[in-house]
């Protein structure tokens, strides 16, 4: 564990020399510590099969190149960041800043048009559900660390990162969506769809079409693990799950890999998922590629550790001593969905903002969602 001015000016420093570098902090609810994996020189690295041990940015379409840094070609650093009681406060007026007229009525006419297009789409019968994103751009004076550490003061819930790679450019986020945590054979994952502002109660209603909407996200994931797990596999939910000024539905799913199945085999099962993507998947897909007119490159991709290092306590029990002889290293995974995030270009942040398409839809209700999304990341830009 290092003091968190050493690591903050190594970041920077690596920074400054284009070279690879990852920094995050998992969900409160998994107990981070702010870490970061600094490649030590600028080789390249591809995964296919993810059996490397790193740090993976995986993008949206599948057949697209995932990159990785390899655990044994980086320095790991780990702080204690940020100090307990040092949560940010961001402006009242932060919405003055983004007003949602000022993107202009051509991006909500787009926008709305898109929509109108799959409801239709939908309701000749065969696309069931799609996943329909925005991109858009504003400036922000901002250095990428200082958002990354604003995303981190704000969202301790969330799984918080600044990924570089000169192949992928700069990206950050703060995500509320698991994409799977694997420990030798226990998996976990997470159903999460339907979206509301939440005014600060977490006992809401919501409305049938959101309800539906999510548990074709679970229907999904259980259908499509059941061929790799073995014994029952669990699902506790849906309840209402905060994610900053927002709400979501969210069922927790998680079970054992059959003897056969790898790390690999889930994550075919599971990405792109209808949180993201929709149903059926080639169609949704299909339909995305087509008609989003821009590249969503690492939105609604995944990241996370890939096969890391970790070490289990040493235990009194007698039974875990004769246990550790053999098992005191094991390999953990934990991916998330990249979701509530941003590239950053010369003082340029790019969003990336979507909401799921049914056929209860209302184009400029799906609008407003986008936009209180947009806030998640608007929120930190502004000083
Ligand atoms: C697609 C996004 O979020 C996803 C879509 C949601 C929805 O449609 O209600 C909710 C949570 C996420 O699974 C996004 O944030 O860009």
């Amino acid at each position: 564990m290092i003091h968190f001015d050493e690591f903050f000016v190594k970041l920077e420093d690596h920074l400054e020399q284009q070279l690879p570098c990852v920094a995050y902090r998992s969900p409160s609810e998994n107990n981070g510590h702010t870490k970061a994996l600094l490649q030590m020189d600028n080789g390249i690295h591809n995964t296919i099969d993810y059996s490397e041990s790193g740090f993976v940015f995986a993008p949206f379409e599948k057949n697209l190149t995932s990159f990785i840094i390899p655990e044994k070609e980086a320095e790991f650093m780990e702080t204690e960041y940020p100090e307990p009681g040092t949560e940010l406060r961001v402006r009242e007026d932060i919405i003055n800043h983004f007003p949602p007229e000022f993107l202009g009525d051509a991006d909500r006419k787009d926008h709305e048009e898109l929509i109108q297009k799959a409801i239709e789409e939908i309701e000749k019968g065969k696309l069931q559900k799609v996943v329909l994103a925005r991109r858009e751009k504003t400036d922000t004076q901002l250095t990428a660390i200082e958002i990354f550490t604003r995303l981190l003061k704000k969202y301790e819930n969330a799984f918080v990162y600044l990924w570089f790679h000169p192949k992928t450019g700069l990206w950050l986020g703060a995500t509320p969506e698991t994409l799977l945590n694997v420990e030798r054979t226990k998996f976990k994952t997470m159903a999460l769809a339907g979206t509301q502002k939440f005014k600060g109660e977490l006992e809401v209603d919501w409305g049938q079409k959101e309800k539906e909407e999510q548990q074709l996200v679970t229907d999904f994931i259980l259908e499509n693990l059941k061929d790799i797990a073995t014994g029952e596999i669990t699902a506790k939910g849906p309840y209402t799950s905060r994610a900053g000024n927002l709400l979501h539905i969210r069922t927790d799913i998680s079970g054992y890999l059959a003897g056969n199945a790898g790390l690999k085999e889930l994550i075919n099962a599971l990405h792109p998922t209808p949180a993201v993507c929709g149903l059926p998947k080639e169609l949704a897909e299909d339909f995305i590629l087509e008609n989003e007119h821009y590249d969503r490159e690492y939105y609604s991709g995944f990241l996370g550790e890939l096969n890391m290092k970790k070490e289990t306590k040493r235990s009194s029990n007698r039974r875990n001593q004769e246990n550790q002889a053999y098992g005191s290293i094991s390999r953990k995974s934990s991916l998330y969905v990249n979701l509530r995030c941003m590239k950053l270009e010369k003082g340029k942040a790019n969003l990336y903002i979507g909401g799921g398409i049914t056929k209860g839809s209302d184009p400029s209700d799906e609008w407003e969602e986008t936009v209180n999304k947009s806030y998640t990341i608007k929120s930190v830009l502004v000083k």
